[in-house]
């Protein structure tokens, strides 16, 4: 059976795993053979010209690849030669080195040539603490020496749980791991040290992977049986209604990039919500997009009785805070589902206890902070430099009992039950202004049609990374939406 590529198991998590598979009568030095010709593999496949495998070896199983992979580079004609440190005496990995006697140099031996590929087998799952100065020295070496560097599981100084370096760190081309990915693996800037990842089935059963593990990394599977349909049957009120919340004049254009986006998913009727001084703009603008001047909350009271409007998106150049959080108050009260996005999440800085009461009971909250929204609401969590961005993220979601989108190059998406998925293939063209508008009205317009919450929420920001995908190069957030209906 092939594995999982979508799971991601904490290093705590594998260990048990490993240990599960060794109970149920897998022979763990088998596992680490597997293992170690794994990264061989990679070796002569990604460097067929190099001159020399510097193999880095550490004292725990993750040096026991490396014996396993320099033996079988050896045995490929390929000169070898290891640095590092003896295996801690009795298990796999003293076993794995007694297979292939010879010296073990200091690191500080290495004289960097021309035609080195190193194999970093120095600390994998097991790393608890920043590496030591010759550790750190032999890293600075590599780099200046721009020598090229596989890792054995992960890059040496790097925490497959948080994805940060604990200290000193390799910055590998290639890494090579085992049975399920990490979330180090896949958070930064942890994805960009792993360089291209390679991940490889070594025998570890898939049924002691999956688990009751939750974190997934965001795929199709998460929601593709919950995307709506569509049906010959329906009529635009049977796909949703969904309302943008506008600014005022000056800053109306970000209700514009969410509406678009939100109809472009489907929503039967898009709805712009304006400030008077905004509604002659957006007149001008709009066409296919309906406009509703809302000039205060008596106003926005008296419309939320139309039952069919479906979904809110509130906060897009938004401004006044304190009104932000008068309409989110009646929003709440509709009972249907609300994106709160930049001014709507400032607006509740200091008051993220009011916005959990307003969204008490089943979840109907979407939260989609970057990274200033998200230490403006919750410095505590932003500021525990214990947790990942995915612990982060979950903490956020029970405590608001909201879907919260924690935006970035790995947006994290977590739900209060638990369940969290990491974002990892998005481009970097996203990084342009307006293109957070655009992913409030995408999920927006998921939430207005039906969608699940959490569901909605992962399939906008992996439609969000595919339409800038087609996009191409050199994108503006108004280019997003027209590639969205192909998706
Ligand atoms: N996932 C799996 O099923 C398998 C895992 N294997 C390998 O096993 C590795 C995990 O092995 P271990 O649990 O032995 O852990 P490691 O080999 O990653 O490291 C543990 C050892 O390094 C020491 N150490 C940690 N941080 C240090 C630092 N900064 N400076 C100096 N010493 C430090 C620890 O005290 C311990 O002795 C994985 O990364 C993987 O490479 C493979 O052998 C095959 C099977
Ligand atoms: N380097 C990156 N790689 C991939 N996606 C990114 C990157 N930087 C930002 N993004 C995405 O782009 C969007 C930017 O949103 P946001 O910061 O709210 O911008 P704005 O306020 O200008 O709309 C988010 O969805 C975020 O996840
Ligand atoms: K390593």
């Amino acid at each position: 059976m092939a594995i999982d590529r979508t799971v991601l198991v904490s290093p705590d998590a594998m260990g048990q795993i490993d240990k599960a598979a060794a109970d149920s009568g897998i022979d763990s030095f088998g596992l680490m053979r597997s293992a170690g010709a794994h990264v061989a593999a990679v070796v002569l496949a990604r460097f067929p010209q190099a001159q020399r495998a510097v193999v880095l070896c550490g004292p725990g199983n993750n040096g026991g690849d490396g014996h396993v992979a320099a033996k079988l580079l050896e045995r490929s004609g390929m000169e070898v030669q290891r640095f590092g440190m003896e295996p801690k005496p009795g298990g796999d990995a003293a076993r794995a080195r007694a297979l292939f006697p010879g010296d073990i140099c200091p690191f500080a031996d290495w004289r960097p040539r021309a035609g080195d590929v190193i194999v970093d087998a120095l600390f994998g799952a097991g790393l608890d603490r920043p590496v030591s100065g010759d550790v750190e020295a032999l890293i600075e070496r590599a780099g200046r020496a721009k020598t090229p560097v596989v890792a054995v599981d992960l890059p040496s100084g790097l925490s497959g749980r948080t994805g940060e370096p604990t200290g000193a760190c390799f910055r590998a081309l290639h890494t090579v791991t085992f049975a399920a990915l990490k979330p180090g693996h896949l958070l930064m800037p942890g994805r960009e040290l792993c360089g291209e990842m390679h991940l490889c089935d070594i025998g570890i059963p898939a049924r002691l992977i999956a688990s009751d593990d939750t974190v997934w990394r965001n795929h199709r599977g998460l929601y593709a049986a919950h995307m709506p349909g569509s049906a010959a049957s329906q009529h635009k009120y049977t796909r949703g209604h969904l309302v943008v919340f506008s600014g005022p004049l000056i800053s109306s254009g970000a209700a514009r990039l969410s509406a678009m986006a939100g109809l472009r998913c489907g929503a039967g009727l898009v709805t712009v919500a304006a400030q008077p001084s905004a509604v002659m703009v957006q007149a001008t603008h709009l066409t296919a997009i309906m406009q509703r001047a809302i000039r205060d909350v008596a106003e926005l009271t008296d419309w939320l009785g139309d039952s069919r409007l479906s979904g809110f998106v509130i906060g897009p150049g938004f401004g006044d805070l304190e009104k932000a959080r008068a309409y989110t108050s009646l929003l709440a009260e509709a009972g249907q589902p609300v994106v709160l996005d930049a001014d709507g999440l400032t607006a509740f800085a200091g008051k993220t206890e009011e916005l959990a009461e307003l969204f008490a009971g089943e979840t109907r909250l979407v939260l989609t902070p970057h990274e200033g929204e998200f230490r403006r609401l919750f410095a505590d969590l932003a500021d525990d430099v214990t947790l990942s961005k995915i612990d982060r993220a979950r903490a956020a979601a029970r405590a608001q009992n909201a879907v919260v989108v924690y935006k970035g190059a790995d947006s994290v998406i977590a739900a209060p039950d638990g369940r969290a998925a990491v974002n990892a293939d998005a481009p970097a063209s996203l990084a342009t202004a307006g293109s957070g508008d655009v992913l409030a009205g995408i999920i927006g317009g998921l939430l207005a049609r039906g969608m699940p919450v959490f569901e909605a929420a992962c399939a906008g920001v992996a439609m969000h990374g595919e339409a800038a995908r087609r996009a191409g190069r050199g994108l503006t957030a108004e280019d997003l939406p027209a590639h969205i209906p192909a998706l």
